[in-house]
């Protein structure tokens, strides 16, 4: 088996945010990239799902085959990879390095697979879960998003009975923000970060 692992390197500390699908993941982090553009940068994840309307590969994901996926893992390119709703999804080492090597706080949206793996390397990130106030609450903005079949969004919803008991586990995450109303748990977001926005605004502004 080839080398699967990423050294961390000295920098600001990655930040997972991980939590079902639905509860507000991306909605969140966009508004954090948006406020803070030159702290944060994404690690583009690959998946072999199909874009949603409004997606770009190589900015929300890179589209691949199964086929280049697996030849990539086999290849020893990806620090983590899961199945997750019938697609392959996975963070390979070039996401996080091409962040880290811009100073950039590297931030990863990956499932609770993702978490314990990464949980197996060096990386050292913020362990962040996201939420959603209940589960009736999770399934209507699912249904709203209007991005899944409904033998997707099942999936999607029995994944997030399962998240959410991994959440409980002690040590599992750093911090929970219950995503309701969305400035309070963007609020939430930054307070958790702040130290780490400090540290990168300062060796950003005196290099
Ligand atoms: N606090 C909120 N209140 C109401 N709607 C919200 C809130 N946060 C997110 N949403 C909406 O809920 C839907 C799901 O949010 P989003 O796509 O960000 O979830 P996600 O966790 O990234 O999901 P996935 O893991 O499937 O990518 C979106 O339509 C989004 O606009
Ligand atoms: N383990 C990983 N999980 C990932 C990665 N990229 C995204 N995800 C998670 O997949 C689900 C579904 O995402 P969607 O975009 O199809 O709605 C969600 O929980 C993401 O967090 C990854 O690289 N590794």
């Amino acid at each position: 088996m080839r080398d699967s692992t990423i050294k961390a390197m000295a920098g600001p500390r990655p930040v997972v945010l991980s939590g079902p699908s639905g509860a507000g993941k991306s909605t969140l982090l966009k508004k954090l990239m948006k406020e803070y553009d030159s702290v944060f940068g994404f690690s583009v994840s690959h998946t072999t799902r199909n874009p949603r309307p409004g997606e770009e590969n190589g900015r929300d994901y890179h589209y691949v085959t199964r086929e280049v996926m697996q030849a990539g893992i086999d290849n020893g390119d990806f620090i983590e990879n899961a199945e997750f709703s019938g697609n392959m999804y996975g963070t390979s080492k070039a996401a996080v390095q091409d962040v880290q090597a811009k100073n950039l706080i590297c931030i990863l949206d990956i499932d609770m697979q993702g978490v314990r793996n990464i949980k197996r390397t060096d990386l050292n990130p913020i362990y962040i879960s996201i939420q959603p106030p209940s589960m009736e609450v999770l399934e209507k903005r699912l249904r709203d998003r209007k991005t899944e079949s409904e033998e997707s969004l099942q999936r999607r919803l029995h994944a997030a009975k399962v998240e959410m008991e991994f959440s409980k586990e002690p040590g599992a995450f750093d911090v929970i923000i219950v995503n309701d109303v969305l400035e309070d748990s963007y609020g939430q977001l930054r307070n958790a970060l702040l130290e780490e926005i400090h540290k990168v605004k300062k060796i950003n502004t005196s290099s």
